[in-house]
């Protein structure tokens, strides 16, 4: 498969990782550690990308690479053609201006109104008090919280900070917004709505969002491209689309395998073994989309096969509008079955994974 993300040119790029990796010096008992090993990765201009690792994989220290919170070890990030490891205090904080962050757990001021809280980057640059008023105000209308300008983050829910976190970010107009974890503290339907939110500030003011989140659901529901990190590496990435259907790296597989729908029973789960032995059945996730989504897949199987089929768990799903499906099944592991299953599945264009067998 072509990879779309590495093939876009340095002139719409973002941000771009060249060669980067950072190691952290060795503190006490700790030895040095690399935290990102030779990252090459080209964020375009206008997407929503997603950074998706588990905890400890590099995430957060490949955002605070972007807006110059760390330095590179070696290897260069560029944000719109700035090499950020080269410039000095005033280059940094101009860097800054153009570059807002949004935080897991909102980092507002407590002693600040709303508003207080979104004109608090004007007022370090300096703006008066008329057009910080002019910037603020429909800033307040956009996230929704017009009525709530008086009020101090403590009388706020957690979608009614962050969306203050996202005012205050967009306050000195950046192009870019880096956003770290920023749902991961709120509930699934709070989650949604500030995902929502991004995709509309994405659409409507054209701006680049760097997001790292841990769960796929997010990336699902905004990032049009992803990379997955692990152990400071990139080891995927892609059009969110094609990862979710074509993804080829276990790690990938595993994240993918926690979205509602893709999870076995907990009793199949248990039962599955990698080996198969005599009479066991296989246990095979079919990834399906375009054409294929529109067959009846398992009659036909049934038929190619002439062997029952149960199915485990199945999902039908859309990643920007572009509908996709993920069914897992079970029939006899026997070889002329499993033969037949699989000259079916080919002809059929169906991304297939075994992942083991059970009794
Ligand atoms: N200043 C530092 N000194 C030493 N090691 C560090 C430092 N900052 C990060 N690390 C290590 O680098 C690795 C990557 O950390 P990072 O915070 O980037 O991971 P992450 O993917 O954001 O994880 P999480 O989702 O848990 O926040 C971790 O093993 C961490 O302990």
């Amino acid at each position: 498969m072509t990879n779309p993300v590495a093939e876009i040119s340095p002139k719409d790029a973002a941000v771009v990782f060249e060669s980067v990796s950072k190691r952290f010096a060795a503190s006490g008992a700790n030895g040095a550690f690399t935290a990102l090993d030779n990252v090459s990765l080209t964020v375009a201009r206008g997407s929503i990308t997603g950074i998706i690792g588990r905890s400890g994989a590099g995430k957060s220290t490949l955002i605070r690479l972007v807006n110059g919170l760390e330095k590179p070890s070696s290897g260069r990030v560029l944000v719109d053609g700035v090499d950020v490891g080269a410039l000095d205090e005033a280059g940094l904080r101009s860097l800054r201006r153009s570059v807002g962050m949004i935080f897991q757990h909102f980092n507002l001021l407590s002693s600040r109104t709303v508003f207080g809280n979104v004109a608090l980057p004007l007022e370090i640059a300096g703006m008066d008090r008329g057009a910080i008023e002019a910037r603020v105000r429909p800033l307040l209308d956009l996230v929704g919280l017009a009525d709530k300008h008086g009020r101090y983050p403590a009388e706020l829910s957690g979608g009614q900070k962050q969306r203050v976190g996202i005012a205050r970010a967009l306050a000195t107009e950046p192009k870019l917004l880096l956003s770290d974890e920023a749902t991961s503290a709120l509930d699934p339907e709070t989650t949604q709505a500030i995902l929502a939110l991004l995709r509309r500030i994405n659409a409507e003011l054209g701006l680049t969002v760097l997001l790292i989140t841990h769960e796929m659901e997010v990336v699902k529901a905004v990032t049009s491209d992803v990379a997955v990190i692990d152990r400071g590496e990139i080891i995927e990435r892609g059009h969110t689309f094609d990862v979710f259907t074509h993804p080829r790296h276990g790690t990938t597989r595993a994240l993918l395998s926690g979205l509602p729908g893709s999870k076995l029973p907990e009793a199949i789960a248990r039962g599955l073994k990698p080996e198969a032995a005599a009479g066991d059945r296989v246990v095979v996730r079919l990834t399906f989309f375009g054409a294929a989504a529109e067959r009846p897949l398992i009659s036909q199987l049934i038929k190619s096969i002439g062997a029952e089929v149960n199915i485990i768990a199945g999902t039908i799903d859309e990643i920007g509008g572009r509908p996709y499906g993920s069914l897992v099944v079970a029939y006899g592991g026997d070889a002329e079955t499993s033969g037949k299953a699989e000259r079916f599945f080919a002809e059929n264009g169906l991304v297939t994974e075994v992942l083991g067998h059970v009794a």
